[in-house]
């Protein structure tokens, strides 16, 4: 079975509170290469609120940034020609810059599905392209710069 971008990642980089897998107190955000674009879902629980009825923007802000420096990560791959089809990838990305736009209440109790696509690379910059939707409306949209450390 394919395995999400963020269980590839180095072990000692592994400690993300929105996705390392290695921070049992964090959101273990998962994301998945489909095709020429990434997936990930998540359903938020009743203490991200904002208003009841509705989810906290901080929390689909850290979402997007999560979604967008894995998507980053798998792009690079990808355009390294280097297979994610391995225990690890040599490639982890840090944010340099996150846009988000909050264009609707984003409703509790649903799974929200976050979409992203490469916009470009220039040397190590990555700049990914995101959605974020429950029942199928897009309540958030997103842009990241995301950096490829150095080895
Ligand atoms: C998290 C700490 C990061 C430190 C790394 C330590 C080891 C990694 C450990 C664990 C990884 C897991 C982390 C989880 C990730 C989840 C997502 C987040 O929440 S990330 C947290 C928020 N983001 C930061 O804290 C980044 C702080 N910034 C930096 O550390 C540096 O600025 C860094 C690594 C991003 C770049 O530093 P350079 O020395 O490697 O490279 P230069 O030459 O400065 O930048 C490369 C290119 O990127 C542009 N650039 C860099 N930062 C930019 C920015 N903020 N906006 C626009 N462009 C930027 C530069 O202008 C340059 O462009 P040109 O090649 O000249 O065209």
């Amino acid at each position: 079975m394919k395995k999400p971008i963020q269980d590839l990642y180095p072990e000692n980089l592994a400690h993300c509170y929105g996705c390392g897998k290695n921070n049992t107190q964090g959101h273990q955000l998962k994301t998945y290469l489909e095709g020429e674009e990434t997936i990930s879902r998540f359903t938020p629980d009743l203490k991200y609120t904002a208003i009841p009825g509705s989810v906290y923007g901080g929390l689909i802000a850290s979402l997007l940034d999560c979604h967008g420096t894995a998507s980053a990560a798998a792009f690079a791959c990808v355009a390294e020609g280097i297979s994610l089809e391995q225990a690890q990838i040599p490639v982890r990305c840090v944010t340099g810059n996150l846009n988000v736009n909050f264009k609707a209440m984003t409703p509790q109790g649903k799974e929200l599905v976050i979409m992203g696509k490469l916009k470009h690379i220039e040397g190590r910059k990555i700049t990914v392209e995101m959605t974020l939707s429950a029942d199928n409306v897009v309540c958030a949209t997103g842009e990241i710069l995301a950096i490829k450390l150095r080895e």
